[in-house]
């Protein structure tokens, strides 16, 4: 696959190293205005660093877009004139709408939305995908890409709000978690990076145990906490003090920021 990321950051280098790693491209186009950020990308067999987003496109079949909401208006602007039917247009873009995307490219344009985290980067990114009309006839395309960099799944557009934040943000907030329990297990005797060690691989243990059994959390914890035992007391002290319900107030509020994003791009 010939594939360009337009804004090589935070999520498009993320993208990149899944790209790269999992042997996903045939060509892969890498731009960005400065690109020293990215020079430890240089020297990959048919990877290229441009700071040329126009020549990025000729020489693509999908472009992935993933720069700053503010920047993604002109760059569209600046591509517009250059695409062609082969073109697919995958925008990570936060609140930027696909009605949006046609109203400067055209309702002819493949276009899809996708929603990554930085998990793509080792394979594991949850990713939500939706499209225009037209979009539909590729989002197999897209499955396909980020499939091979974790787990897709197939959503209307008016869900991508909430996908941004339990998916994509959600990365950030998993490691709140995991740093407090790696905390928790300083205090409680372990150093520092034995206790993250025990952080990570519980979490990792726990979500596992739920994508291959297909239960519910409580019917796993219900196999943990043993009657008057530890386990029940720590999880009761949580909740008094306001674990789940901080955990979605804070959901929320993620939510509703997308909210003004979306109304400071009118
Ligand atoms: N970070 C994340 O986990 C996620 C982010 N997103 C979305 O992805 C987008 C990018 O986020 P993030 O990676 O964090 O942001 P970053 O600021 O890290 O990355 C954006 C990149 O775009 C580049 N850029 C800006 N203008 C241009 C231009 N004209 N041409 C080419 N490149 C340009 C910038 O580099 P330079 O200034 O050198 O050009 C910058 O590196 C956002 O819209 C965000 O909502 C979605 C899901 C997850
Ligand atoms: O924080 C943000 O706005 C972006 C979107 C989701 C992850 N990072």
């Amino acid at each position: 696959m010939k594939i360009a990321i337009i804004g090589t950051g935070n999520l498009g280098k993320s993208i990149a190293k899944g790209l790269i790693t999992n042997n996903a491209i045939t060509t892969l186009y890498l731009t960005k205005r400065n690109l020293k950020g990215i020079q430890d990308l240089d020297g990959y067999k048919n990877v290229i660093l441009t700071t040329d987003n126009i020549e990025a496109v000729k020489q693509s079949d999908i472009i992935i877009f993933a720069v700053q909401p503010a920047h993604f208006e002109n760059i569209l602007n600046d591509i517009k004139p250059h695409l062609t039917e082969k073109h697919v247009l995958i925008s990570t873009i936060t609140g930027f709408l696909i009605p949006k995307i046609e109203t400067i490219v055209g309702a002819d344009q493949f276009i899809i939305r996708a929603m990554p985290n930085t998990a793509i980067a080792v394979g594991k990114s949850m990713t939500c995908l939706c499209s225009n009309e037209k979009g539909a006839k590729r989002i197999q395309i897209a499955e396909a890409i980020f499939n091979r960099l974790g787990h897709t799944l197939a959503i209307p557009e008016s869900q991508m709000q909430a996908a941004t934040v339990v998916c994509a943000s959600g990365i950030a907030f998993w490691m709140r978690l995991i740093r407090a329990t790696t905390q928790a297990a300083i205090q409680l005797g372990f150093d520092a990076k034995e206790a993250q060690e025990l952080a990570m691989y519980t979490s990792e243990g726990a979500a596992s145990l739920l994508i291959t059994n297909g239960h519910h959390p409580e019917e796993e914890i219900d196999r943990v906490t043993t009657p008057k035992g530890c386990t029940i007391e720590g999880l009761n002290e949580m909740e008094h003090k306001g674990l789940s319900s901080s955990l979605i107030q804070g959901m929320v509020a993620s939510f509703n920021k997308i909210s003004n994003i979306k109304k400071e791009q009118i």
